[in-house]
């Protein structure tokens, strides 16, 4: 449906977008996730037509639409601050494009109620945008662009605005929106846990690079590299050497315990002693007595427990770091001496390279120190 053919971006030789190439599916919710500047929306606004690429070129449903404007563009925009005339209802602004379109009148006044009630906002066209709130507005926006039938819908973080109950709605109302219209949709965004519950697939860019493309469970489960293990979720942070194994589970020395990992795909080559970093989530982690039996090889100190309602988290020390434990109930308390378990298959290895992106040091992020069993 859409397809980005080494597209580069740069500002004033500063480069926003850097040769990216990217396939998206009719029908598909794309999320184009990363952290603020990493060239997200310079992406979205290229393929909307905004703004002209340096290089490289963009096909919607095969045609090469680089040279077009936005308005020759099968592509309709929501922004984040939803962008709707003040001054015009709530059904003049749907109309607003349909009249672009030459429609009838007719027609019109069909589409607008359609869309409204798509959006949930049936028998509201009446209003002027004052007396809707913040996440009704985006909702005008949102059908607004639906009238139009777009084949590609672009959303630019369109729900940042809005307050968390808002934002988890109205997610869940444009997954129905999108599986009912079949619309693809591209819609940026850096909050990890949105991309997690809309995406189909997620393109994770840095420095406006494409870092990996994979479906939710892909990214985080099997994080190509350490940028997007540390970015997608919480995750702890190990450093060890690497000491042995297959190349489908590495032994990694961590200060003297020695942990199971997977290494992640792109894994250089290693020799024993090399440098690995070792990621764990929270989740995979569990805890037990200092002396029960079957106890992991981790030993720690519990330092806070912290009740955050579906999750307890518990902070453990050992040699003066620190590892974060999610779990459904803590019996912990302050004080405690412990040992850490990691799930099987849960520690994903990523070899230190040269010049790459590094987890941040132990100072900045404490992680676990350990000691043999
Ligand atoms: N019109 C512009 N003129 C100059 N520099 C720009 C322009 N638009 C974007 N940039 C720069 O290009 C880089 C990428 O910006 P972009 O807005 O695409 O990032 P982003 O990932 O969408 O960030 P955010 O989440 O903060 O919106 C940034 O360094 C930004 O400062």
């Amino acid at each position: 449906m859409i397809e980005l053919k080494s597209l580069c971006k740069s500002f004033d030789g500063v480069p926003a977008v850097r040769d990216l190439d990217l396939v998206v599916g009719r029908g598909e919710f794309l999320c184009l996730l990363g952290s603020s500047g990493c060239g997200k929306s310079t992406t979205l606004r290229m393929i909307a037509g905004f703004i002209q690429p340096d290089s490289g070129s963009v096909l919607i449903d095969g045609v090469d639409v680089s040279g077009y404007g936005p308005d020759a563009r099968p592509t309709s925009m929501v922004f984040q601050d939803y962008a709707i005339f003040p001054h015009l209802t709530v059904a003049e602004n749907i109309e607003f494009g349909l009249k672009a379109q030459k429609l009838a009148k007719d027609e019109r006044a069909r589409r607008t109620e359609e869309a409204l009630d798509l959006v949930g906002l049936t028998g509201l066209g009446g209003r002027r945008p004052n007396e809707l709130s913040g996440g009704q507005q985006q909702r005008v926006a949102v059908a607004r662009s639906l009238a139009i039938r777009p084949s590609v819908l672009l959303m630019d973080e369109p729900l940042s605005n809005l307050d968390a109950k808002t934002r988890i709605q109205l997610r869940t109302q444009l997954r129905e929106i999108q599986r009912d219209t079949g619309t693809t949709i591209v819609y940026v965004t850096h909050d990890q846990e949105e991309a997690l519950a809309l995406g189909d697939r997620i393109a994770v860019m840095k420095d406006g690079s494409l870092e990996q493309l994979g479906s939710g469970h892909e990214i985080y489960l099997a994080p190509s590299n350490g940028y997007v293990a540390d970015f997608v979720g919480i995750t702890n942070w190990l450093a060890g050497e690497y000491a042995g194994g297959s190349d489908e589970s590495w032994e990694v020395n961590v200060a003297g315990a020695v942990l199971r990992a997977t290494p992640a795909s792109t894994s250089s080559s290693v020799s024993p002693g090399s440098p690995v970093d070792v990621s764990v989530r929270p989740e995979d982690v569990s805890l037990s007595e200092e002396d029960a039996p079957g106890a992991g090889v981790l030993r720690g100190v519990v330092r806070d427990v912290q009740f955050l309602g579906p999750v307890v988290r518990t902070y453990v020390e050992a040699g003066g770091s620190v590892v974060i434990v999610h779990s459904a109930q803590s019996g912990w308390s302050p004080g405690a001496n412990v040992r850490l378990s990691i799930g099987e298959g849960a520690a994903r290895a990523f070899p230190r390279v040269e010049g790459a992106w590094r987890p941040p040091a132990a100072a900045a992020r404490p992680v676990v120190a350990v000691a043999a069993s």
